[in-house]
């Protein structure tokens, strides 16, 4: 038995059977980078961070890439209102992303592609629609014809005729049917621009998807994800354009993340309701967000809220306990006995537990219940007179493996040498004020995270324990 994915192509648990033996092609939408992310934002990062880790756990050679949506109509919004220049707020915000996913364990993809590095070949598709029939130009404008595309309608599951009755061309477009889409928008004045065969513009949301996925992984790719809110129109506008140039099909799989509500409603940056990734791991150990992030399936909807939190940190902390408490063991535990065979057997079953509740369409749900199966059992393992070396170190790789495949670390967290400076200073002057308390609290909790504070004639020094 392989892995299923819910497609949302055909709405059902499909067996996953990749285009290439052993390799996989995922692209997955990114953030438009005009601020800091909010923890909606961060649940697509961090469960598509998770479905590759376990493509690649599979054995897989997985092809990750996600894009930056460094312009468009917000960027250059937030950009006039600050009096800075689009591509210097692209930039401060992409890093910013870089940092939080980074910190919620998530790695970095194969490939960011930006839309302002991507200009020619995203203007070639355009210009390639058009002569094919699909697209037209209209005062500085290209628009594409949706009902020249007679599948349209196919992921969202909606018939044209349907979708007809909502749509409504707005103030400003120049477009002959309510249906049709902006592939390319004319520049207004003092905007930024890039030249085209049309004047000056920049392109539509959703053409950069269609031309970066092609360009790093070919007309067809295997995976294709982001959140619920891009099935319609953003998906499937994109599988109208790649489609309508290749003839081939654009994706295989859907994947669509359920949202993070607060309230029971959408976290959102429009409505205010957000809470910032920046602002939270300041608060919590971002391993505890991606913790319960990944308590619920990916497609459920999350109501956030601080509470649930909280009771997410004490049951991952239950966890980390028992692997600490495995590692103490280890030099006061010999060699194995029969006895220990059934405990191996049962690492073994929680092992193939795992397996199956990640194969299931990525059940992190049933993956982390077993996570806790192990630490029960790990428990009562240790309270057994006599230890075996060889079943602790089982039940210490099996947690570390299957922590690694959720992007989850057992480690307790380490200082930053500068957050380390920073609190010798702290300390130093705490001295100088004669506030000893301070002075000693902060060694105290320096040596609480294993460093070792040494006072000499030239002042403080320090090494990691
Ligand atoms: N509340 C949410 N829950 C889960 N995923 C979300 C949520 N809000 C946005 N996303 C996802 O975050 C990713 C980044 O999207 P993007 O940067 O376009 O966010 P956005 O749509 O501007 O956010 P907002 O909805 O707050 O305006 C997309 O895959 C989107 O589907
Ligand atoms: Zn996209």
């Amino acid at each position: 038995m392989g892995i299923k994915i819910y497609n949302t192509l055909t709405r059902k648990k499909e067996e996953f059977v990749p285009l290439e033996e052993g390799k996989v092609k995922m692209y997955v939408c990114g953030p438009t980078v005009y601020n800091y992310i909010h923890i909606g934002n961060a649940r697509p990062a961090i469960v598509f961070d998770t479905v590759r880790r376990y493509l690649e756990f599979r054995g897989y050679d997985v092809n990750y890439i996600s894009n930056f949506t460094d312009v468009d109509d917000k960027l250059i919004r937030v950009a006039g209102e600050l009096g800075e220049e689009v591509p210097v707020i692209a930039d401060r915000f992409i890093q910013a992303y870089h940092e939080d996913v980074q910190a919620l364990g998530c790695r970095q993809a194969d490939t960011h592609p930006r839309v302002m590095e991507n200009m020619d070949i995203i203007i070639g598709f355009i210009a390639t629609l058009i002569d094919k029939g699909y697209a037209y130009e209209s005062e500085g404008d290209v628009y594409f014809h949706t009902r020249k595309f007679k599948e349209y309608g196919k992921l969202s599951h909606q018939s044209i005729d349907e979708l007809r009755i909502g749509a409504r061309i707005a103030v400003g477009e120049k477009k002959q049917d309510a249906l049709d889409f902006a592939l390319w928008k004319a520049a207004k004045p003092g905007e930024i621009y890039w030249e085209s065969p049309w004047g000056k513009g920049r392109p539509g949301w959703h053409i950069e998807c269609s031309a970066m996925a092609r360009k790093y992984l070919g007309d067809t790719i295997d995976i294709h994800a982001g959140g619920q809110d891009l099935a319609f129109p953003h998906h499937e506008n994109e599988i109208a354009q790649s489609e309508a140039l290749t003839g081939k099909e654009f994706a295989r799989y859907w994947m669509h993340n359920g949202y993070i509500n607060i309230d029971n409603e959408k976290m959102s940056k429009s409505l205010g309701n957000f809470v910032l990734v920046h602002e939270i791991i300041e608060r919590h150990d971002p391993q505890v967000l991606r913790f319960f992030m990944l308590s619920v399936h990916y497609r459920n909807p999350i109501n956030y809220s601080e509470e649930l939190l909280e009771n997410t940190q004490s049951a991952l902390e239950r966890i980390k306990t028992s692997f600490q408490n495995l590692k103490h063991r280890i030099e006061a535990s010999s060699n194995l006995t029969e006895n220990d065979q059934h405990w191996l057997d049962q690492i073994q079953q929680q092992h193939g537990e795992f397996i199956e509740a990640m194969d299931d369409d990525f059940n992190t749900a049933n993956a982390i219940s077993v996570l806790f199966e192990l630490s029960k059992l790990a428990n009562l393992y240790l309270m057994e007179k006599n230890t075996a070396v060889t079943v602790i170190e089982a039940f210490i790789n099996e947690f570390e493996t299957l922590f690694g495949v959720l992007g989850l670390t057992l480690e307790e967290e380490m200082l930053l040498d500068e957050e380390i400076e920073e609190l010798i200073q702290k300390r130093i002057q705490a001295r100088k004020d004669r506030n000893f308390k301070l002075a000693d609290e902060i060694r105290d909790q320096l040596k609480d995270m294993n460093i070792i504070l040494e006072d000499t004639a030239q002042g403080t020094r320090w090494k990691r324990g």
